[in-house]
């Protein structure tokens, strides 16, 4: 991995030392992930929804969340692209992820730590103690401490975030956490960091996004960095729909509604006793919502594959046949009333359209995907964006990550398809078999750079951002990178020699021609440090490659 960006390396105490592990934060729009670098997986996994009630501000934590509460309205602090969108929310739920599960920098109440989170007994009090945790009272001692006064913290990020959002978690991490270290890095690169592919097309199909992300020499290329919302959120929509439009249609009646049920053959209307809710006691409607979503969810996992017996479940000439359709096996599914039903070609339907715009089911809420947004055609786009050279090594080293990459048969469907939209170079797939490591990897690879040793050099201490700043962050973690290279050179300075380590950042290549937007010299030794920024070389850099300079 290239270390562009780095300027001089922080000392041990600035970044908090090798023994202090560092805290890898991976905020994704249905869940966050929070835990120690060295470790295989994060220990803190929240769900990313949070609960509002006339009383209470902030619920956080599965347990309280499907709890209903009146009046309690399900919220989200994530953009429909996964960018943080209420930064007040977002921080109150990251602090909770870290503190529920994570050690506490301070001895903090048993009631307010997750690890007891199902010990009434002991705590003797219901849970809610901890799901609603009194945040405010907390705050003040952070105050005195920061929350993460003692390590330094790696936060994930989007390809697609903006500066704006980069200053702002920094600033949170070492104003608010008293952080003494910060870094951010792109969830596409971490994942290929994760699966050891320095160079990959990540595709990472998540809840509200699907993100196709080149990665060079561990480095992202912007141009090729695209997203598209068809992930797991819209394959629920399609579900939902699919229900709404059966014969008889399907209602979905969520666990928290049904008090007893009794069984009833397949097909035969439900005979459950549901819990009397009155205007008073009810829940806003987007919980109820939220518990139809987790129903959706559980059918999903059980229920939908993905298409993969050659061609679109359409076709172009009407779709796979009736009686070939009728052949394939059937999938039963039991709903929280009792009713169940087998489902067959249901199975692929709500699905098909991430591949094939045409099979989306819509409705005045869910207009219809555009051919552009299916992951074929992203991928298409993505790959075309980039160097010609590079197009089938991305190829031949894709990585499938992303929790909705665990719908039946994504990989092999990910793999037809774009073995046939390429026809030239050799198409692989890696989907990594261990669970965690395909919901994770963003995680996973922040877990693994961060406990390099290597990596220490490059994090930006607080002395460095107190010294520069907020927009410390675009200068260091380079948001625009195509191709970075390094050298180690000899530089002449009144008259001496000194070795010295060139870095070159943000080389656009255009053809033959290169272009360096930032060039930086450092030694380790005595102070000695040029930067020049937005400056054209195109002599001295044509031809130079990755490592290319020679010493
Ligand atoms: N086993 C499974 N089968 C099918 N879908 C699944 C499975 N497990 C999780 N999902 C779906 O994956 C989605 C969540 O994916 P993931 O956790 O990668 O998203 P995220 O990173 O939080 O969100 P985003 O990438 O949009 O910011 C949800 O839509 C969920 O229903």
């Amino acid at each position: 991995m290239s270390i562009a960006g780095n300027t001089t390396a922080p000392k041990a105490e600035e970044y908090g030392g090798d023994e202090i592990s560092a805290l890898i934060l991976d905020p994704g729009s249905s869940t966050t992930r929070a835990g120690f670098a060295g470790e295989d997986t994060p220990k803190s996994v929240i769900n990313t929804n949070y609960g509002r009630t006339a009383k209470t501000s902030y619920i956080f934590g599965d347990e309280s969340l499907h709890r209903p509460q009146p009046g309690m309205e399900i919220l989200n602090p994530m953009a429909a692209d996964g960018t943080v969108e209420d930064w007040d929310a977002a921080v109150k739920l990251w602090e909770y992820a870290i503190r529920s599960r994570l050690t506490s920098p301070k001895q903090s109440s048993p009631k307010a730590n997750g690890l007891n989170d199902h010990n009434d007994e002991a705590n003797g009090k219901q849970e809610t103690n901890v799901d609603a945790m009194e945040i405010d009272q907390e705050a003040d001692e952070d105050k005195e401490f920061g929350l993460l006064y003692e390590n330094p913290l790696l936060i994930t990020e989007p390809a697609w975030n903006t500066p704006r959002n980069r200053e702002r978690a920094i600033q949170i991490a070492i104003e608010q956490w008293d952080c003494p270290a910060f870094w951010i890095a792109k969830t596409g690169v971490l994942a290929a960091f994760a699966t050891g592919k320095p160079t990959a097309l990540v595709i990472d199909m998540g809840a509200r996004s699907t993100s196709v992300t080149p990665v060079h020499d561990g480095m992202h290329l912007k141009k090729g960095s695209l997203r598209t919302s068809l992930a797991g959120d819209f394959v629920s929509s399609q579900v939902r729909l699919q229900f709404n439009e059966a014969k008889p249609p399907i209602t979905i009646t969520p666990h928290y509604l049904v008090s007893s049920k009794q069984p009833v053959e397949a097909g035969q209307p439900a005979l459950a006793t549901l819990r009397p809710f009155t205007a008073e006691t009810e829940p806003h409607p987007s919980f109820r919502r939220l518990q139809e979503n987790r129903v959706i969810h559980e059918f999903k996992e059980s229920v939908v594959e993905l298409w993969n017996r050659g061609g679109k479940l359409l076709g172009s000439t009407g779709g796979v046949p009736n009686e070939e359709l009728a052949r394939e096996p059937i999938r039963p599914f039991e709903f929280p009333d009792g009713f169940n039903q087998v489902f067959g070609v249901e199975q692929y339907r709500p699905v098909e359209a991430l591949f094939d715009h045409r099979a989306a089911l819509t409705s005045d809420e869910y207009p219809p995907p555009t051919a552009e947004m299916t992951i074929t055609e992203v991928v298409k786009k993505s790959v075309n964006a980039v160097d010609v050279d590079l197009r089938g090594h991305l190829l031949s080293n894709i990585v499938l990550t992303g929790a909705s990459s665990l719908l039946r048969g994504a990989s092999d469907r990910t793999l037809a398809e774009i073995t046939s939209a390429f026809t030239g170079p050799r198409v692989r797939v890696n989907a990594p078999g261990n669970l965690y490591e395909r919901k994770y990897a963003s995680w996973i690879g922040g877990s693994i750079l961060a406990s390099l040793g290597t990596f220490h050099q490059m994090w930006i201490s607080k002395k460095e951002y107190e010294e520069s700043g907020p927009n410390i962050v675009e200068k260091r973690c380079k948001s625009s990178s195509s191709q970075g290279f390094e050298a180690s050179v000899q530089y002449t300075d009144e008259g001496g020699f000194f070795n010295c380590h060139l870095v070159v950042d943000g080389v656009f290549r255009n053809g033959a021609s290169c272009y360096a937007v930032s060039i930086t010299f450092y030694t380790k030794g005595e102070k000695l440090r040029k930067q020049f920024d937005s400056i054209a070389r195109e002599q001295e850099l044509q031809g130079a490659s990755s490592y290319g300079i020679p010493n």
